[in-house]
């Protein structure tokens, strides 16, 4: 047989990791789904059954686990660049590593009792080869929504075509989106703030003509006033509210009651660079 490897990574997903920061009375969570990614010398891992090269994937959750406890986890970019670099750093066949980190939003109810918030999902990606890092941070699960000052008219038709053009809609959409920073370093926080209020205030003062319209709108509102993002990639999926007809009951419906419709649904991709950027194939 003649074959040969092709790229490859292995790694430990979605690992599940509470840290409850009790320094104080008033505890904080750091509520993590993390996931590592290895990528280097594991060609004879596949090809001859070598697995001398192997770090289990059971030892990067350990890993994760016991960096939360030495470490801590302030910022989740900076938790998953310490998780990227000790990979590259302690094992030798190991060439890259990618480390991706959800932390799942919590209300606060008192000192040390909490609530799952129905906020949006923060992300961060951290790729790491021995030389260069990079970090992508992002959201997902954002539930936008305009009652009105959404039109989708204009558009192409042929015979199979049905859908009559609007003038005033509901727009929906849950936000996923990611951006790359020029800078390895940064102020997490204060830059996730500025994005996320990039991308909803777009949304909300953006007269949408189509969801696409509105896309570009929110990535370039957040590459022109967000400082050292170089490009965001944006995922939407339209959440179609269909007004019902309540003629057959002697009702009028002027844009009050709506069928949500869960699928199919439009979905909206798109990149938005900031001028001069490339786009980048990194770790997305
Ligand atoms: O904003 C929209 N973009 C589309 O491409 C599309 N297609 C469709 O059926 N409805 C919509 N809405």
């Amino acid at each position: 047989m003649q074959a040969r490897m092709g790229p490859n990574q292995y790694g430990k997903a979605e690992i599940r990791l509470m840290k409850v920061d009790r320094d104080h009375a008033r505890h904080v969570l750091h509520d993590l789904t993390v996931s590592v990614a290895l990528a280097g010398d594991m060609d004879r891992v596949h090809v001859d059954g070598d697995n001398s090269p192997v770090l289990p994937t059971d030892t990067q959750k350990n890993t994760a686990y016991a960096f939360a406890r030495e470490h801590g986890v302030a910022e989740i970019e900076d938790f998953a660049a310490l998780l990227a670099r000790h990979f590259v750093a302690t094992q030798v066949a190991v060439r890259r590593a990618t480390v991706t980190v959800e932390e799942h939003a919590w209300e606060r109810l008192a000192d040390h009792s909490f609530a799952r918030s129905g906020r949006e999902t923060r992300t961060a990606t951290v790729r790491y080869d021995g030389d260069r890092i990079e970090v992508r941070s992002g959201l997902r699960d954002l539930v936008l929504l305009s009652s009105t000052a959404s039109e989708f008219r204009g558009f192409a038709t042929d015979r199979w075509t049905t859908l009559p053009e609007t003038d005033d809609r509901i727009l929906c959409t849950s936000v996923d989106a990611r951006w790359r920073h020029t800078a390895p370093q940064a102020d997490w926080r204060a830059s996730y703030d500025a994005v996320r209020s990039a991308l909803t205030t777009a949304f909300a003062d953006t007269y949408s003509r189509s969801l696409q319209h509105t896309l570009y709108a929110m990535g370039a509102r957040v590459v022109s006033t967000c400082h050292g993002v170089a490009e965001v990639r944006l995922r939407l999926p339209n959440r179609h509210h269909i007004l019902v007809d309540l003629a057959p009951f002697g009702l009028e419906n002027p844009g009050e009651v709506f069928h949500v419709d869960d699928r199919p649904y439009g979905l909206i991709e798109g990149t938005v660079l900031a001028d001069g950027a490339d786009a980048d194939d990194g770790a997305w």
